[in-house]
C-alpha cells in the first residue's frame, strides 16, 4: 500500500539530514558565524517537534480518547503502522479466545490484540500449560492469532487496501470491494441444525428454507472454520447489537478473515458506544465467517463447497465457501425470525419509514422490489430499509445500516442513496474508472447485484434511534414483470394475508440475450429464505397486529406496465413515488375504487401525479387478448403456489382462514 509511508526503522530523519547537511548560506553581510543551535532559524517555518521520521509519523496519529481505557500499561506504541485496538483488556481477549476455541483443544488459541505487522508489545491471553493436555498440542496451538477488535472504518480501509486484492477507494471515498466467486446469497447451501428442540419448533420439509443438518456435521464444519481462522495471522472481531428496541436487543459477535466483512458488519449492525463495548460481556450469537475457505464436499449433508450453517442451540453460525457479505446479515435475520416470535414479536422482511405526523409505513417485498428505494424518501424519516420487528409497543429496526442495490443508480432518481456512497460505505462488486475511480453504476460486468452498505445515519433524515409507533400502512411490493398487476390496489385484511403468504414477485431472469420470459417467484412472507417457523405463524401475527391497529394493506406493482417484460416497460419510479405519497397522505384511502376481474383487486380511479390510463393494467396493454392470457397465466401460478397452504389454519380465527383462502384469484 502506498498509504502512510511504512518505513519503520529503515532510516531516520536525523541520519538523512546528516548525509545531506550543507552549511547554510547566509545572505546577510557581515553576519556572525552562527552557532549550531540557531543555524536553522527560519521564521517562515514554525519550530518542529520531532527529530526523526518515526517521531514525525507519531505526530500524524493523534492519540484519541481510547474507545475504552486500555487496561495494560502503555498499550500500543505510537507510530506503528498497525491499527489500534482501543477496546481491549484481558476479558475481551479471553472472550474471543473462548469463541475461537477448537473442539479438540480445551482452550482457545493464544490471541493477541493488534495487527501482526505492528511492533508494539501487546497483551495476550495467558495460557496455563496445565490446561492443555499434552496430546492436544499441535503447531496451531502454539501460534498466536492476532485479533483486530472493532476497528474503525479508517483502520479497516487500510487493512483492506493493504491486504485484500480488489479493494480500492472510489472517487467519493467509498471502499470498493470484490466478494469473490459468489455475488449473491446461496440459499441451497443453507443448513439448519435439527435437534430435539428445533425438530418440533421449526418449519421443515417441502417449501421450507431450513435444510437440515445434524449437530455432529455442524461441529465438523465449525472445526474447519475455526481451524482456518486460527491458522491466519489475524482475524477481525466485531462485537455489535441487533434490534433498536432496547428490551429485545441481541448481542452478536462476528469473527471474520476479511476487513471487507468487518466493515460491512460495522455498517450493517448497530454500533455500540464505547461504554457499551466495554461492558459487552458474552455475545448471544456468534458468526464464524471462514468464507474464503471451502467446506469439505465429502462431509455429510454437503452438496457443494459452500455451506452456511446455523445452530440455534449453540447460538452459532458458520460460513464456508462464500465471501458474499449478505450471508452474515441474512443469517442473523434468520436467527431473529426464530428468537423474536418466541417473545411474541413479529420479525419482518420490510423497509419502514415515518411521516412528520408519526404515521409509520411498512414496505414488504422480495429482493429488488423497492424496499430500500421507496423507504428512503426525502420527505419522511427512515427507520430502516430491510429488517424490522413489530412488538406490542411499535416497530424497531433490527439493523444499523442499509444495503442498497446499485445497479443503474442515479443521483437524480435516488439522491439520498447516491449521497450515502461516501467514506465508510462498502461498495460491492462495482466497476470503476481505473484512474478517476468514478463508479459506473450501469456496468454489470461483475454482477447485476452490485450493492452499497452504509450506516443508516448516512441518510440525512434517518430516525435515530430507529424505532417508531405502530404502522398505519402495510405496503406489499411486487415487481410484476408480467405487467398485469395494477400499479396500486387497496387490500382488505384477507387479501393482505393472501398476498403476504404468497410473497409474489416476477423478476426478469437476467439480461442475457434470449431471456424474455419473466420468472415468477413465490416466497412466503416475502422472505421465505429467512423464516424459521411455518409462514402461517408469521401471517397470524401480522393479521392480529394489523387488525388491532387498524392498519391498511396495499399492493403496489413496481414492475411492468403496458405489457410483459420485452413489450411493456417498468413503471417509472417517479409514478411509484407519487402512489406511495398518496398512501402516506391518506388521500388514497378516500379515493373511489373499482374491482378488477380475476384478482378482485380494488383499484383507484385517480392518483395525483399518475396518468390514469396506467391505473387499470388492461388499458395500458395494446393487445387485450395477450393481456387476458397473461393475467390467467399469473392467476394459475398463484393458485398452484397457494395449494400447500390450503390445509393450514391461520391463527385461532377460522373465519379469517376461510376469507384468506377465498382472497386469491377467481377464475
Ligand atoms: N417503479 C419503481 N419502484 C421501485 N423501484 C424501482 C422502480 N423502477 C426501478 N426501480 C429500481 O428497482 C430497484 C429496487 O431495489 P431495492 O434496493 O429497493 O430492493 P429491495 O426491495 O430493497 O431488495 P433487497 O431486499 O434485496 O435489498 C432499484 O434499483 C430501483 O432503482
Ligand atoms: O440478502 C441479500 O443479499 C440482499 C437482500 O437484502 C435480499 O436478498 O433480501
Ligand atoms: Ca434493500
Ligand atoms: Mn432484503
Amino acid at each position: 500500500m502506498a498509504g502512510n509511508g511504512n518505513t519503520d526503522g529503515e532510516f531516520s530523519f536525523s541520519a538523512a539530514a546528516a548525509r545531506d547537511a550543507l552549511p547554510r548560506i547566509t545572505t546577510e553581510k557581515g553576519a556572525k558565524p552562527t552557532t549550531s543551535s540557531d543555524v536553522c532559524h527560519d521564521d517562515t517555518a514554525s519550530p518542529v517537534n520531532f527529530q526523526t521520521i518515526d517521531e514525525l509519523h507519531s505526530l500524524q496519529k493523534k492519540r484519541s480518547a481510547p474507545t475504552t481505557p486500555l487496561k495494560e500499561g502503555g498499550g500500543e506504541v505510537m507510530g506503528t503502522s498497525g491499527p489500534t485496538t482501543p477496546v481491549s483488556g484481558e476479558s475481551m481477549l479471553q472472550s474471543v479466545s473462548a469463541s475461537l476455541a477448537s473442539l479438540t483443544r480445551e482452550t482457545g488459541p493464544k490471541v493477541i490484540k493488534g495487527d501482526p505487522t505492528s511492533t508494539s508489545k501487546v497483551a495476550h491471553v495467558p495460557h496455563t500449560p496445565t490446561s492443555v493436555p499434552a496430546a492436544d498440542i499441535s503447531d496451531s496451538a502454539l501460534k498466536f492469532t492476532h485479533v483486530l477488535h472493532n476497528l474503525s472504518p479508517a483502520e479497516l480501509y487500510e487493512q483492506a487496501i493493504k491486504y485484500e486484492k480488489g479493494s480500492f477507494v472510489t472517487s467519493t471515498g467509498a471502499l470498493a470491494t470484490l466478494s469473490g466467486a459468489k455475488t449473491g446469497r446461496s440459499p441451497k447451501d443453507k443448513r439448519v441444525v435439527k435437534d430435539e428442540t428445533t425438530a418440533s419448533e421449526l418449519w421443515w420439509g417441502k417449501g421450507s428454507p431450513n435444510i437440515e443438518m445434524d449437530e455432529q456435521t455442524f461441529l465438523v464444519n465449525r472445526e474447519r472454520a475455526v481451524d482456518y481462522l486460527n491458522s491466519l495471522d489475524k482475524v477481525f472481531v466485531n462485537d455489535q447489537y441487533l434490534n433498536w428496541d432496547p428490551e429485545n436487543r441481541i448481542k452478536v459477535r462476528i469473527v471474520s478473515a476479511r476487513a471487507y466483512h468487518s466493515l460491512f458488519m460495522h455498517n450493517m449492525c448497530i454500533r455500540p458506544t464505547p461504554e457499551e463495548l466495554e461492558n459487552f460481556g458474552t455475545p448471544d450469537f456468534t458468526i464464524y465467517n471462514a468464507g474464503k475457505f471451502p467446506c469439505n464436499r465429502f462431509t455429510h449433508y454437503m452438496t457443494s463447497s459452500t455451506s452456511v450453517d446455523i445452530n440455534l442451540g449453540r447460538r452459532e453460525m458458520v460460513i464456508l465457501g462464500t465471501q458474499y457479505a449478505g450471508e452474515m446479515k441474512k443469517g442473523l435475520f434468520g436467527v431473529m425470525h426464530y428468537l423474536m416470535p418466541k417473545r411474541k414479536i413479529l420479525s419482518l422482511h420490510s423497509g419502514c419509514n415515518m411521516g412528520k405526523e408519526g404515521d409509520v409505513a411498512l414496505f414488504f417485498g422480495l429482493s429488488g422490489t423497492g424496499k430500500t428505494t421507496l423507504s428512503t424518501d426525502h420527505n419522511r424519516y427512515l427507520i430502516g430499509d430491510d429488517e424490522h420487528c413489530w412488538s406490542e409497543t411499535g416497530v424497531s429496526n433490527i439493523e444499523g445500516g442499509c444495503y442498497a442495490k446499485c445497479i443503474d443508480l442515479s443521483r437524480e432518481k435516488e439522491p439520498d442513496i447516491w449521497n450515502a456512497i461516501k467514506f465508510g460505505t462498502v461498495l460491492e462488486n462495482v466497476v470503476f474508472d481505473e484512474h478517476t475511480r468514478e463508479v459506473d453504476y450501469k456496468d454489470k460486468s461483475v454482477t447485476e447485484n452490485t450493492r452499497a452498505a452504509y450506516p443508516i445515519e448516512y441518510i440525512p433524515n434517518s430516525k435515530i434511534p430507529c424505532v417508531g409507533p405502530h404502522p398505519k400502512n402495510v405496503i406489499l411490493l411486487a415487481c410484476d414483470a408480467f405487467g398485469v398487476l395494477p400499479p396500486i390496489s387497496k387490500l382488505d385484511l384477507a387479501q393482505t394475508m393472501y398476498h403476504f403468504i404468497s410473497g409474489y414477485t416476477a423478476l426478469v431472469a437476467g439480461t442475457e440475450e434470449g431471456v424474455k420470459e419473466p420468472r415468477a417467484t413465490f416466497s412466503a412472507c416475502f422472505g421465505a429464505a429467512f423464516i424459521m417457523l411455518h409462514p402461517t405463524k408469521y401471517a397470524a401475527m401480522l393479521a392480529e397486529k394489523m387488525q388491532a391497529q387498524g392498519a391498511t394493506g396495499w399492493l403496489v406493482n413496481t414492475g411492468w406496465s403496458g405489457g410483459s417484460y420485452g413489450s411493456g416497460s417498468r413503471i417509472k419510479l417517479a409514478y411509484t413515488r407519487k402512489i406511495i405519497d398518496a398512501i402516506h397522505s391518506g388521500s388514497l384511502l378516500n379515493a373511489t375504487y373499482r374491482k378488477t376481474e380475476i384478482f378482485g383487486l380494488e383499484i383507484p380511479n385517480e392518483v395525483e401525479g399518475v396518468p390514469s390510463e396506467i391505473l387499470e393494467p388492461m388499458n395500458a396493454w395494446e393487445d387485450k387478448v395477450a393481456y387476458k392470457d397473461t393475467l390467467l397465466k399469473l392467476a394459475g401460478l398463484f393458485r398452484n403456489n397457494f395449494e400447500t397452504f390450503t390445509s393450514h389454519k391461520i391463527g385461532e380465527d377460522g373465519k379469517l382462514t376461510e376469507e384468506i383462502l377465498a382472497a386469491g384469484p377467481n377464475f
